[in-house]
């Protein structure tokens, strides 16, 4: 489904600080699997999640989504096919506070002009699915770190991606919530979706639900399986 080919990406290219953080990368993500990009601090995890999910360009190379090459498009152009294709978990939430759960979890909708009612039920029916929906009108600064990433997940989900992008899951959560969200993983799975995830976690690396993990290090592949 995405396709990295020698795909590079530096950071403050031609000043004195220059640095690459990705350094030739290839790489296949299957579509309807659940990878997982594994790697110590630094090793370009995150640089290469966003590539994949066309929040960044690579300095080089190129990133096929669908047979599309997507690597030289204009800023216009990826914002459209990152709407309609990726839903984000970031790894503090990222939810807007002084405003609802509901509310956050409809707001990547806002943009396609989709009817408020028939939105406000489709983010009602998400909340219900991922058991969060009791905190609907809570405040977000107002949930756990549980419900804070199921409010986020909800959110990603409200636009109907094929892909999900979740940057370190697992940081802020206990064993038990890193189950439950291992769970929910499951079911986004087994509804067809593409999960693609950063993590140190041997929790999450080491799952069943888990298809391949890719291994990072100074901006390399070092294994793949
Ligand atoms: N905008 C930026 N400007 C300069 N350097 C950057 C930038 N973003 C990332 N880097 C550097 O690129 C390297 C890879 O960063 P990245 O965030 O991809 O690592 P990571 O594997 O996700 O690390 P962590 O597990 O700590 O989140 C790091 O050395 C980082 O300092």
């Amino acid at each position: 489904m995405i396709h990295l080919s020698d795909v590079r990406k530096a950071f403050n290219q031609g000043k004195s600080n220059e640095f690459w953080a990705l350094k030739g990368i290839d790489l296949s993500v299957k579509a309807g699997k659940v990878t997982v990009f594994r790697g110590p601090s630094g090793s370009g995890k995150t640089t290469l999640l966003t590539l994949v999910g066309c929040l960044a360009r690579p300095t080089s190379g190129r990133v096929r989504l669908k047979d599309r090459d997507i690597s030289g498009l204009p800023e216009r152009f990826l914002t459209d096919i990152r709407r309609s294709t990726f839903g984000f978990v970031f790894q503090q939430f990222n939810l807007l506070k002084g405003i609802s759960a509901l509310e956050n979890v409809m707001i990547p909708a806002y943009p396609l002009g989709v009817d408020r009612k028939e939105l406000a039920a489709r983010a009602h029916g998400l909340m219900q699915s991922l058991d969060i929906h009791a905190k609907a009108q809570s405040n977000a600064e107002w949930l756990s770190g549980g419900e804070a990433q199921r409010v986020a997940i909800a959110r990603a989900l409200i636009n109907d991606p094929e892909v999900i992008i979740a940057d370190e899951p697992t940081a802020n959560l206990d064993s038990e919530r890193s189950k439950q969200f291992l769970g929910i993983v499951e079911t986004l799975k087994a509804s067809g979706k593409t999960v693609l995830m950063t993590s140190h976690d041997p929790l999450v690396c080491d799952t069943a639900v888990v298809d391949h993990v890719v291994s990072l290090r100074d901006g390399e592949l070092v294994e793949a399986r």
